[in-house]
């Protein structure tokens, strides 16, 4: 059996851990400053969010030609994330084969203390190194089935399993496209529930692309989450995440308790947050596509730049993305299905 984190006090019904300056990173093609990330850290921290992620948009070792360079470095940013935080954690995600295993050892010397690591939802075999060294390492781990969307609850529940037998202490549905619609969500998170048990916990990361991110993550708290993503002003991919300062509220209202301050958290969502965002996340014609179609969110910037570039219309390529079922790894294929989209038309 795996050993649970000790990050729940008994006062908590879920812990909430905030994206935005990991899957805003996308949003923002990866340019935050230290100060923009000191100060989200400071006020996200100061509102009592207990977990916050600071890593470039794809994960550690991200910064690349093919995903996009950072303006700063990932680690550095981690490293004064970790000093600035008083009681938060500062966790990191990690993709096996865009980062290595020396990325997390060097993020943890930065004083990140959650390693969350992602694999596409039929790939949990290839975290399995890396669970094992963060749990050797005594990091915190929480394992990402991304585009859960894909696949049956039962299917998710075999590859949880896989997680979890290799370390990781929280399985993650994650709906990397928006496309789950409540008891989607709800069915896939009790497999997992189902299926682990006692041996770790079940989260869930949503996106808000067919407006529905508060009430999914509500409904995955209901199957059993008891732990959940957001972003605080849904900074994160395609229409963002799911909003946190409204989830907190929501949650008070339920009498869920997260522990996070709600009026701290609204001001920290307009005051210090908005203002490092290039622009609202939009819940627009792109957006909607990809949640209707099963498009991984991070795609809606890579889709956006080859649209303008080829002179077609972004919905129709991610559209086109989502017959083609495109995963993570394969933003290059926009490329050749925008040049397909401008000849036929
Ligand atoms: C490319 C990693 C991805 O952004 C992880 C994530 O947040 C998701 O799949 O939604
Ligand atoms: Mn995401």
């Amino acid at each position: 059996m795996t050993e649970l984190p000790r990050t729940f006090s008994e006062s908590l019904d879920l812990r909430v851990t905030d994206t935005s300056l990991r899957d805003g990173s996308h949003h923002k093609r990866h340019q935050f400053t230290a100060e923009e990330v000191r100060d989200i850290v400071a006020a996200l921290d100061g509102a009592g969010v207990p977990v916050i992620e600071v890593t470039h948009g794809d994960g550690l070792g991200g910064s690349s030609f093919n995903y996009g360079f950072s303006r700063t470095p990932e680690q550095e940013l981690i490293a004064l994330a970790a000093r600035t935080a008083v009681h938060a954690r500062i966790a990191f995600l990690m993709l096996p084969g865009v980062g290595v295993l020396d990325d997390i050892v060097r993020a943890q010397d930065n004083g990140a203390a959650v390693c969350r690591i992602a694999t596409h939802c039929t790939e949990a075999d290839v975290s399995e190194q890396h669970f094992r060294l963060a749990r050797q390492r005594g990091l915190e781990t929480v394992g990402f089935l991304m585009m859960a969307h894909s696949q049956p609850p039962e299917s998710l529940a075999k590859q949880a399993r896989i997680m979890v037998d290799a370390g990781c202490q929280c399985v993650y549905v994650v709906d990397s496209a928006g496309a789950l619609v409540l008891e989607q969500v709800a069915d896939r998170v009790a497999a997992i529930v189902a299926e682990v048990g006692d041996d770790a916990q079940v989260g869930f990361h949503g996106h808000e692309n067919l407006g529905v991110a508060v009430a999914n993550s509500i409904a995955a708290a209901r199957a059993g989450a008891v732990q959940i993503d957001g972003s605080a002003r849904r900074f994160g991919a395609g229409a963002g995440n799911t909003p946190v300062e409204a989830f907190v509220g929501v949650c008070d209202k339920l009498g869920i308790r997260t522990g996070v301050d709600f009026f701290a958290m609204a001001d920290a969502a307009e005051r210090v947050v908005r203002p490092a965002m290039p622009q609202e996340c939009l819940l627009d014609r792109s957006a909607l596509m990809m949640g209707y179609a099963g498009v991984y969110s991070s795609f809606l910037k890579h889709a956006e730049r080859q649209a303008e570039r080829y002179g077609v219309d972004a919905g129709d390529l991610l559209v086109r993305a989502g017959e083609r079922k495109l995963v993570g790894g394969q933003e290059d294929q926009l490329i050749t299905l925008a040049l397909e989209l401008a000849s036929s038309g």
